[in-house]
C-alpha cells in the first residue's frame, strides 16, 4: 500500500525551493539548498490533511481561487496552544505549492487525493446540521456560515441545514423524520441544543431497535450516527470537555477529518418512566437551586448563573436525603486517582474492551452489550442518609469556563462509569471553600465533608418518603388542616351547628392554604425542604430519582482533550534539528 503511494519530487513555495515526499501516511516538506543544520521540515499526517486544490486556493475569511497549472494548494490541521484552556485549538494549515510542470502538478494532486481516500470511511460526506439562532449570543447562523460551512465544503461535505423556529424542534426532527443517507448530525448551539439532539437520536436508536426506553433495567442500543457540536451557547460544556477549547474551527476540523470520541450517558428515571438523559450533570441541592433561580432571570444571558449562584450560596440551604449507590470495580480507576482523560486514554480504550469485547460473529457487535449489566456481576448497593449542601453525579469531569478541571477532574468520557459527589451540610465558609477550588486545580475532594465515589448507579429519595411536599411552610399548614379536620370529625357528633361551622372554617383554611402555597412557592422565607434537579441544564419535574450510567452509548466528532504539554516540545513546523512532530491518534 505505502510503496505504490510513494511519490517525491522538487516543489516550490514562493521562490524556496523545498524537498516534497509523499508516503501512504504522510506528506512531509523540507527546505533544500541550506545546510542540514536549519532545515526546516513540515509533516503532516494524510488523516489530517483536510483537502487538495488546483491553483493557489484561499478559504478562510474569503474563499478565493487563482486558477494555475502548475500549482496547486493543500489545506490540513494546524494545531496551536490556546492561552485560557488546555486544549489545543485547531486551525486551517494552507500551503500553495508550485510545480515545474502542469504533469507533476497533476500528478500531486491526484496521488494526494488517493491517499485521502484510504481515511475516507471515517469521514462523515453528509451531515445534518441544526442551528439555534437564539443559543448564546444568538450568533449561531453567523458562526455556521461564515465559518463552518466553507470548511464543509472544502472538505466535500453536503449537509442539510435546519434552523430551528422553537424548543425541541431538533428533537422531534430526529425522532421522526428520515434519517438514512446522513452521516452524522451537527447541533450549532449549547448545551441544551446537544441535549435536543442526544435525546432525539437515543429515541430514534431505541425505537428502530424495538428497546423500550422506560424500563430502568433495559440495556440501550449504542447510537450509529455521530453528533458534533459547533459551539454557540453559554455554557458549552459538553463541547469543552470532550474537545478542550470553545472554538467552532476547531470543532469543524475535527468533524471533517471524522474523529470519533464514545461518552458515557446516564438515565434518569422516576418510578418506571424516564425523565431525562444527562451526559454532564445530575445536581441536586446548589446546582439544581442555581439553576432554579438562573431561570427567573435568563434575560442576564450566562451572567444569571454567577448572579444566581451568589444569591443561593447566601441562602445557605441544605437538604435531608438518602442517597444509595452501586460502586463501579474501583480497581479499574477512582475518582481522586489524579489522572486526566485526556486524547487516547487508556482507562477510557480499556474499558472499550470491557463494554464490547470482541465477539465471534462481528454482526452482533453489540449485543455483547448486554453481558455488561448481567445482575451477577452487580456488586453491592451502598446507602447513606444525612443532610446535603449537594448531591452530583457526573459522567465526564464536566470541566468548562468556570470550571477549568471540572466538577471531577479524574472522570472519564467513556468508561462506562459515574462520579457521586456528596457534599455533606458543612459552615457556610467551607462550603464556599469547595466552591472556590473548582475555579482553580486546587483538589475540592480534599475536604472533610466531601465524598466522592465512582459508580455505575445511584438512587436518591427523601426520607419517610416526603415525595410531594414542596415546602415545610406547606407541610405544615397541611397538617394543621389534617389536626383541625381530625378535630372537626370528633366534633361531628356534636351539634349540627357545631358542624356547620367547622365546614366553613375548613373552606378558609383551603383558601389560607393555596394563598400560603402560592406565597410559599414564590418567596419562601424559610427553607423549603426539598431542592430539584438540575440535569444538563434542566429542571426535573421529581425528587426521588435513579439514575444508570449507559457506557459509550453515544459518539461525538471528537478525540478527547489533547495535552496541550505535549505540545511544548515540538511545533507543527518543527524548530531547528526537533524535525519529529507529535502527531496524535
Ligand atoms: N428556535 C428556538 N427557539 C427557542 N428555543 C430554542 C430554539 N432552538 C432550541 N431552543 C432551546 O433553547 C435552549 C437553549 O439553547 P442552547 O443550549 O443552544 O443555548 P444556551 O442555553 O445559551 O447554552 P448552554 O445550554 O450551553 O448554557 C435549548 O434547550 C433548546 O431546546
Ligand atoms: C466563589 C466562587 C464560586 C464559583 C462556583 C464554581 C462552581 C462551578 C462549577 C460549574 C459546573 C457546571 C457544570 C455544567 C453544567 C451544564 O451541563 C449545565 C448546562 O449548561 N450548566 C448549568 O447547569 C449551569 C450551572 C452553573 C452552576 C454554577
Ligand atoms: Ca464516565
Amino acid at each position: 500500500m505505502e510503496t505504490d503511494l510513494r511519490l517525491e519530487s522538487s516543489l516550490w513555495i514562493g521562490n524556496k525551493r523545498y524537498r516534497a515526499v509523499l508516503t501512504g501516511w504522510h506528506l512531509k516538506w523540507t527546505e533544500a539548498d541550506k545546510k542540514n543544520g536549519d532545515k526546516k521540515t513540515v509533516s503532516v499526517p494524510v488523516a489530517e490533511v483536510v483537502g487538495v486544490e488546483n491553483g493557489r486556493v484561499e478559504i478562510l475569511p474569503q474563499k478565493s481561487v487563482e486558477d494555475t497549472d502548475k500549482d496547486f494548494t493543500v489545506f490540513y490541521i494546524k494545531r496551536s496552544r490556546s492561552r485560557s484552556t488546555y486544549g489545543l485549538l485547531w486551525s486551517l494549515g494552507r500551503t500553495q505549492f508550485s510545480c515545474p510542470s502542469r504533469v507533476l502538478r497533476d500528478q500531486w494532486t491526484n496521488h494526494l487525493r488517493t491517499a485521502l481516500k484510504t481515511h475516507s470511511p471515517l469521514r462523515p460526506h453528509r451531515l445534518l446540521v441544526f442551528i439555534n439562532p437564539f443559543g448564546g449570543k444568538k450568533k449561531g447562523r453567523e458562526i455556521y456560515h461564515s465559518l463552518v460551512a466553507p470548511l464543509f465544503e472544502l472538505a466535500g461535505i453536503s449537509s442539510h441545514v435546519i434552523v430551528t423556529e422553537r424548543a425541541n424542534q431538533a428533537r422531534d426532527h430526529l425522532l421522526k423524520k428520515d434519517l438514512t443517507g446522513f452521516d452524522g448530525v451537527v447541533c450549532v448551539g449549547g448545551d441544551g441544543m446537544f441535549s435536543e439532539v442526544l435525546h432525539g437520536l437515543i429515541g430514534r436508536t431505541q425505537q428502530e431497535a424495538g428497546l423500550c426506553e422506560t424500563d430502568p433495567a433495559v440495556t440501550l442500543q449504542p447510537c450509529p450516527l455521530h453528533i458534533g457540536i459547533i459551539p454557540a451557547g453559554s455554557t458549552d460544556c459538553v463541547c469543552y470537555a470532550t474537545v478542550g477549547v470553545i472554538d467552532p474551527v476547531s470543532s469543524a476540523l475535527h468533524i471533517i477529518i471524522g474523529d470519533s470520541q464514545p461518552l458515557d450517558v446516564c438515565s434518569v428515571h422516576h418510578a418506571s418512566t424516564l425523565v431525562r438523559y444527562s451526559v454532564s450533570l445530575v445536581g441536586y441541592g446548589f446546582y439544581g437551586d442555581v439553576l432554579a433561580e438562573s431561570e427567573k432571570h435568563r434575560w442576564m444571558g450566562p451572567l444569571r448563573y454567577d448572579y444566581s449562584g451568589t444569591v443561593v450560596y447566601l441562602s445557605n440551604r441544605s437538604y435531608a436525603g438518602i442517597v444509595q449507590y452501586l460502586p463501579a470495580d474501583p480497581l479499574l480507576s477512582s475518582p481522586k486517582d489524579k489522572t486526566r482523560c485526556l486524547s487516547g486514554c487508556n482507562v477510557c480504550s480499556r474499558s472499550t474492551e470491557r463494554l464490547f469485547p470482541h465477539t465471534s460473529d462481528s454482526g452482533s457487535l453489540y449485543s455483547s452489550h448486554f453481558s455488561q449489566y448481567s445482575n451477577d456481576s452487580e456488586g453491592e448497593w451502598v446507602s447513606v442518609e444525612g443532610r446535603f449542601r449537594c448531591v452530583s453525579i457526573t459522567c465526564m469531569s464536566s470541566s468548562c469556563a468556570r470550571s477549568p478541571l471540572g466538577l471531577s477532574p479524574s472522570a472519564h468520557l467513556a468508561d462506562g462509569t459515574g462520579d457521586l459527589i456528596l457534599v455533606w451540610d458543612t459552615h457556610p465558609l467551607s462550603f464556599l471553600k469547595f466552591l472556590y477550588r473548582h475555579t482553580s486545580t486546587q483538589d475540592q475532594f480534599d475536604l472533610p465533608f466531601v465524598e466522592v465515589h465512582r459508580v455505575k448507579a445511584v438512587r436518591f429519595s427523601l426520607p419517610d418518603g416526603r415525595e410531594e411536599e414542596v415546602h415545610e411552610g406547606i407541610g405544615e399548614l397541611n397538617r394543621a388542616i389534617e389536626e383541625r379536620e381530625y378535630v372537626d370529625t370528633v366534633s361531628r357528633n356534636g351539634s349540627q351547628q357545631q358542624l356547620a361551622q367547622s365546614v366553613v372554617e375548613r373552606e378558609t383554611m383551603n383558601e389560607h392554604k393555596t394563598v400560603a402555597s402560592i406565597l410559599c412557592g414564590l418567596c419562601c422565607k424559610k427553607t423549603p425542604a426539598v431542592s430539584v434537579w438540575n440535569c444538563d441544564g434542566e429542571i426535573l419535574p421529581f425528587t426521588e430519582i435513579f439514575c444508570r450510567i449507559h457506557g459509550q452509548l453515544v459518539r461525538l466528532y471528537a478525540r478527547g482533550i489533547e495535552d496541550g504539554a505535549a505540545m511544548q516540545n515540538c511545533s507543527q513546523e518543527s524548530d531547528k534539528n526537533k524535525s519529529r512532530c507529535i502527531t496524535y491518534k
